[in-house]
């Protein structure tokens, strides 16, 4: 195995002082941090003082960030310059850090003249050393003249000075579809440091993207793992050190923040294979999934198969769909998820190495003892093996009529919006489950982003709600929902119906829409709305979905029927299921 690098994230990437910065990143067990100017200058203890405290952290002080507009201008400029960085200098000995970052200009004064910028870089380098400093040369993607780090990469070179090296920035670089491979031609020696940063793909203005909507990597859109490999593959032996830009992580707790950074590098570590722990666990599909309260599954032709021998809990079951109902906790919550994997016990060493919170469980005498895990958004996560946790249910010998119904499709979490990137990467690192694309919809009550993320036999579907609501909307969260599989839509439904379900009625003007959109012709269409079935098409398969009302404070279910290969959840349906459960909602406290 390679060399494992060095772990670092910039101060600018964390809410808080500077204290509450460093404390952060040390206690999630950062080795080392670039320290961003305006964190130093607004800080109450002088440089000699922070010095300590890193120290006293145990971390290191690896980048001084960033140095602004120095290259290629005027002689009485380049003076100013020199006489700001000499300053900068002073402070750098004091805070004991050797690196400086200069990032490429984008000032007015700047000149278009690569051999100016390599004679005043190969200068500001020479003073530089004789202080025992070195300057890492950035290109911003924005940069007035030097704006691609292959670009940078050439002005290093002709500036030939062993004090001068260059900085990449996977976000500069892959924001511009710079071609990464190119990295691989620079000596090791001269990358003086590297800075990773994921971002979503959005067509906008690049320094607008950059200093709002950069992410850990693995929650964004571009390959790090790739890209890091370009840089490890030159010999770097700098740290990976994690620079984002982030409205929400600038506004999260630095701690919690810290733990999702350093869980992206160890994610991407694993992905480069520098890290040893067991792979993401090959799982079979879900065991069950938990809901508390009262549940009314029996209208939806479950069975309550068996009751807890020690806990209050029951099993209810039809097909190959599980669901526990607990008689403690918050009522109309989906409170935890059963997976089945072929070894709980890796898949506990997994979660470990990725910085999932472990659950400690007691198991009375007798019963499984199930490895299990908080997600982000507090739902538990068990590992099973098979089904030995089924023993711990005494058999009713019940049986009640079933409607068709085979397994669970998919889960549906409603996540806080400031942990949705960070549950995406969790559930990612975590389960090996792969993200899906990001999708944005009106909701009745404002904008929701939705994201898919599945592998083998598991799919969640998370969304959140965009912006935080004011007095308007209702306060209530979104509930969350089971989804259970079935192999006709249609007849499900009517089953349901003949059992009592309330099924969540679809307004007409949904139907009317649909005979348009899709040409499905009109008998179909008349199914579809007299069972109230919902339906989407994607180039694999077709897609036909119905819902319950909510059964608890905030939980419902769905029933789907994947036809061909049809990968989605029907996304576009959906604000009518949204406005369809808030005028339910509306009717029942009417009532
Ligand atoms: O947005 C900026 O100004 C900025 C500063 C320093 C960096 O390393 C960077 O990538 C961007
Ligand atoms: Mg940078």
């Amino acid at each position: 195995m390679r060399p494992d690098p060095r772990t670092g994230i910039a101060t600018v990437c964390l809410s808080g002082t500077l204290e509450d910065k460093l404390a952060a990143a040390a206690k999630a067990g950062f080795d080392g941090i670039e320290l961003f100017e305006n964190d130093l200058l607004a800080a109450r203890p002088g440089p000699a003082e922070i010095r300590k405290r890193c120290a006293d952290l145990g971390l290191s002080i690896d980048l001084y960030q960033p140095f602004r507009d120095f290259e290629a201008v005027p002689p009485d400029v380049l003076a100013a310059n020199l006489r700001r960085a000499e300053h900068k200098f002073d402070v750098m000995a004091e805070l004991g850090v050797d690196t400086v970052l200069v990032c490429s200009s984008v000032s007015p004064d700047a000149i278009d003249d690569d051999d100016l910028a390599a004679e005043q870089l190969h200068l500001l380098a020479s003073r530089a050393s004789e202080r025992g400093l070195r300057i890492a040369y950035e290109a911003l993607a924005w940069g007035r003249y030097v704006n691609g780090y292959e670009h940078a990469w050439r002005i290093v070179r002709r500036a030939a000075h062993p004090a001068l090296g260059v900085c990449l920035d996977s976000f500069h670089i892959l924001s511009k579809g710079d071609d990464p491979r190119v990295i691989r031609a620079i000596p090791g020696e001269k990358i003086f440091f590297l800075q990773l940063a994921d971002a979503p793909t959005l067509p906008m203005d690049v320094l607008q993207w950059s200093r709002h909507h950069r992410l850990f990597p693995g929650q964004g859109d571009f390959d790090l793992t790739t890209f890091t490999g370009h840089v490890l593959a030159t010999g770097y032996t700098g740290p990976l050190s994690l620079e984002v830009f982030n409205d929400v992580f600038r506004q999260a707790d630095p701690y919690r923040a810290s733990v999702d950074a350093m869980r992206s590098l160890l994610a991407l570590k694993d992905s480069l294979g520098l890290l040893d722990i067991p792979s993401a666990p090959a799982s079979q599909g879900y065991a069950f999934a938990e809901i508390v309260g009262d549940s009314g599954l029996a209208a939806l032709g479950f069975t309550r198969a068996g009751v807890h021998r020690t806990k209050p809990v029951e099993l209810w079951t039809q097909g190959e769909a599980r669901v526990l109902v607990n008689a403690s906790g918050e009522p109309g919550t989906i409170a935890a998820l059963g997976i089945t994997v072929p070894d709980p016990t890796a898949a506990g060493q997994r979660s470990e190495g990725m910085l999932a919170p472990a659950l400690s469980r007691t198991a009375g005498p007798g019963e499984a003892a199930l490895t299990a895990i908080a997600a982000p958004d507090g739902t538990q996560i068990f590992f099973c093996s098979s089904d030995d946790w089924i023993e711990d249910f005494v058999p009713t010998g019940e049986s009640a009529p079933a409607a068709g119904i085979t397994g669970i499709d998919h889960v549906s979490l409603t996540q806080p919006f400031d942990h949705f990137d960070e549950a995406t990467l969790f559930y990612r690192s975590v389960l090996g489950l792969e993200p899906g694309p990001v999708t944005e919809f009106a909701a009745p009550y404002g904008l929701v982003r939705g994201r898919g993320v599945s592998g083998s036999g598991i799919r969640l579907s998370l969304d959140a709600a965009l912006v935080r609501r004011g007095d308007w909307a209702p306060a209530v969260r979104e509930p969350q929902h089971i989804a259970f599989s079935c192999d006709d839509a249609l007849a499900s439904a009517r089953a349901l119906r003949t059992l009592g379900a309330r099924v969540l009625e679809i307004p007409a003007n949904y139907y009317d829409d649909l005979a348009a959109r899709t040409g499905l012709a009109a008998e179909t269409i008349g199914a579809l709305q007299e069972c109230s079935v919902l339906y989407d098409r994607d180039a694999r398969g077709e897609f036909l979905h119905f819902y319950t009302e909510l059964a608890g404070a905030r939980v419902f279910f769905e029933v789907v029927q994947r036809i061909g290969d049809y990968r989605g959840f029907g996304v576009v349906n959906a604000p009518v299921r949204m406005a369809a459960h808030h005028d339910a909602r509306l009717t029942s406290t009417q009532h």
